[in-house]
């Protein structure tokens, strides 16, 4: 794998002057064409895609992609090659992703300069998409857990009752809190609450779909949207809940349970009544909890 390394100074290829007198493989019409409209998105897919188009002038390629942190944008109709040319890109040392072309055949030297030149100006605009991409994780996911935060959920619930609502699908809402939480962090200190917190994270990812989404609203409470699930899954779903909370040794070191509360969408819902009958639920399981053993549906 190349790599590219664009050191940030005045002499690096941003610098207009010299695009008109270093004689660069591209003609400078094309390469301010580019520049202009790599500069006019964020969005990963469709700066790959603009790129693409350009750069499949100079060399023969079947896909293009990027791959960055914790994802990858593909340029649209991408297939695999029977090879693939790998392009680290770094700005200043900092790693910004790997572009992959998918290619038949060999790129020849020609070819890799000139993609080269391209790439330095593909950088910058995939840098700021990357900083646009972990600012907007960074508000939509809850720091200590990972999980997706409150509001990502407002807006997460908004979407699912739209959907559930238009394509007449089941939709179920299922809030959770964890019941002698206060006591762990007043017992063992904040620390422990913390790692108790992060662990119950784990085991409720564990007990839901990979389409269903999981929030951790704040302090002990939680949420999970549940589409296209009915009745008897959702009870599956809280079942497994309890057993895996009850089962899993951190969790029952300090005496760790959860109430469950759920609610399915209704036609004439909103997201506020749809909400207050989940959080119903939740309730009467929290003031029936401490009087005898967790019900297991
Ligand atoms: N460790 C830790 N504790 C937190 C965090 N956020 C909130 N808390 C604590 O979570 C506790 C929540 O208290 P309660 O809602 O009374 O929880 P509980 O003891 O489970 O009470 P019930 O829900 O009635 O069973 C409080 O002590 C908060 O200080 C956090 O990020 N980390």
């Amino acid at each position: 794998m190349q790599t590219l390394n664009i050191i940030d100074n005045s002499s690096s290829g941003f610098n207009a002057f010299q695009l008109f007198n270093d004689k660069p493989m591209v003609s400078a019409d094309r390469i301010l064409n580019l520049i202009e409209q790599l500069q006019s998105t964020l969005c990963f897919e469709q700066l790959i895609n603009r790129f693409a188009m350009e750069a499949s002038k100079y060399a023969d390629f079947s896909g293009l992609s990027f791959q960055y942190q914790d994802g990858i944008a593909n340029m649209r109709g991408s297939r695999p090659g029977k090879f693939k040319e790998q392009i680290e890109l770094r700005i200043n040392e900092e790693f910004i992703g790997v572009l992959t072309y998918h290619i038949n055949q060999r790129l020849n030297q020609q070819n890799l300069d000139t993609l080269q030149e391209l790439h330095r100006y593909l950088a910058y605009p995939l840098k700021n998409a990357v900083l646009l991409h972990q600012a907007n994780q960074l508000a939509m996911h809850d720091h200590l857990t990972g999980l997706n935060n409150r509001r990502f959920f407002d807006d997460q619930l908004k979407k699912a009752i739209n959907h559930a609502k238009r394509n007449e699908n089941m939709l179920s809402l299922m809030l959770i809190d964890l019941n002698k939480f206060k006591q762990v962090n007043d017992t063992h200190g904040h620390h422990i609450g913390d790692i108790v917190l992060k662990e119950f994270s784990r085991v409720l990812s564990a007990c839901i779909r990979d389409y269903d989404t999981a929030f951790r609203f704040g302090g002990d409470e939680f949420a999970v949207i549940i589409e296209g699930a009915d009745t008897t899954s959702v009870a599956n779903i809280e079942a497994r809940i309890h057993h895996k909370t009850q089962m899993n040794s951190l969790l029952s070191k300090y005496d760790v349970s959860a109430s469950v509360g759920f609610s399915f969408l209704h036609n004439n819902d909103n997201e506020a009544n749809f909400f207050n009958r989940a959080d119903q639920g939740l309730y009467k399981q929290k003031v029936a909890q401490p009087r005898g053993p967790l019900r297991i549906v």
